[in-house]
């Protein structure tokens, strides 16, 4: 499904404060697979997500979703097929449209309809069903402004966003790392089931190791611009998190170094 093959990217090339972003990094991904995200400080991660979702531009390698070559493809065209959740709520919507504005923009824009004309009443119908599911009660406040809901609430109508139609990728950048303890819990809770119910191919990098070896089917782990752990389902199954850091220890032969690592 996805395919990214010997993808490199130098940030300040020929400057003394030349440093690789991505280093001859190569991932398969199968169709509805659910991969977690690793790493510590400057390992590659958003660069990873940058290149694949086409806000940068990889310097070499080739970068294919669903049987076609995306590498050089501008970033609003993927923004049809891929849809990416940042750490900010704010990120992604407009909070001076209330939630029904949002959703509606967002719904038209993924099957492509034109914004200008009013959405029919059958259109409707599905986004707010699709806003019960989530079990919020926010079909009722289809009328509130966005900017007025909390982190939460906001991070929960962002993933609606970005999966109303089926995304082929869905990229979620910490997208619960700015969120209290309990909102971060149930946003985690909603991706995890909007992802399964749906079947849809993602990618999350998130700090926290234990939610990265809890969710989804495989975790990989980068460190200098490529991927040093990939684990799959069995081999993630007993792992903890001492586990972990202490493969990356010896695969790495260093300490594993992330600030906001929340083990
Ligand atoms: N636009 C940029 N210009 C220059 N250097 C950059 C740029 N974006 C990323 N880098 C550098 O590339 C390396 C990888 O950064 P990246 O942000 O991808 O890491 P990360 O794994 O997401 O880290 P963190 O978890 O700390 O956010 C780092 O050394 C970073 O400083």
């Amino acid at each position: 499904m996805l395919k990214i093959n010997s993808v490199s990217k130098t940030f300040n090339k020929n400057t003394p404060d030349q440093h690789k972003g991505l280093d001859n990094l190569s991932l398969n991904v199968s169709e509805g697979e659910f991969v977690t995200i690793i790493g510590g400080n400057g390992a590659g991660k958003s660069t990873l997500f940058n290149v694949v979702s086409g806000s940068m531009l990889c310097d070499s390698g080739m970068i294919e979703l669903g049987g076609e070559d995306i590498t050089y493809e501008p970033e609003h065209s993927r923004a049809f097929f891929i849809g990416r959740i940042f750490q900010d709520p704010m990120k992604g919507t407009a909070p001076n449209m209330t939630v029904g504005e949002n959703l509606i923009i967002a719904y038209m824009r993924s099957t492509k309809k034109s914004i200008m004309k009013y959405p029919s009443k059958k259109d409707k119908m599905f986004i707010r069903e699709h806003l019960a599911e989530l079990g919020l009660g926010l079909e009722d406040r289809m009328n509130t402004k966005i900017g007025l809901l909390s982190g939460g609430q906001r991070q929960a109508i962002t993933l609606t966003m970005a999966t109303l139609v089926k995304p082929k990728l869905l990229l979620l950048d910490e997208h619960t790392a700015a969120l209290d303890p309990l909102s971060a819990k149930n946003v985690l809770d909603l991706t995890n089931k909007i992802v399964l119910d749906n079947n849809i191919t993602t990618l999350m990098i998130t700090h926290n190791i234990s939610s990265a070896l809890a969710l989804g089917s495989r975790t990989i782990m980068m460190d200098s611009g490529d991927i040093a752990i990939d684990l799959n389902t069995d081999e993630r199954k007993n792992m903890s998190v001492q586990d972990l850091l202490i493969k990356f220890n010896r695969v790495k032969n260093k300490e594993f170094d992330d600030d906001n690592a929340l083990l």
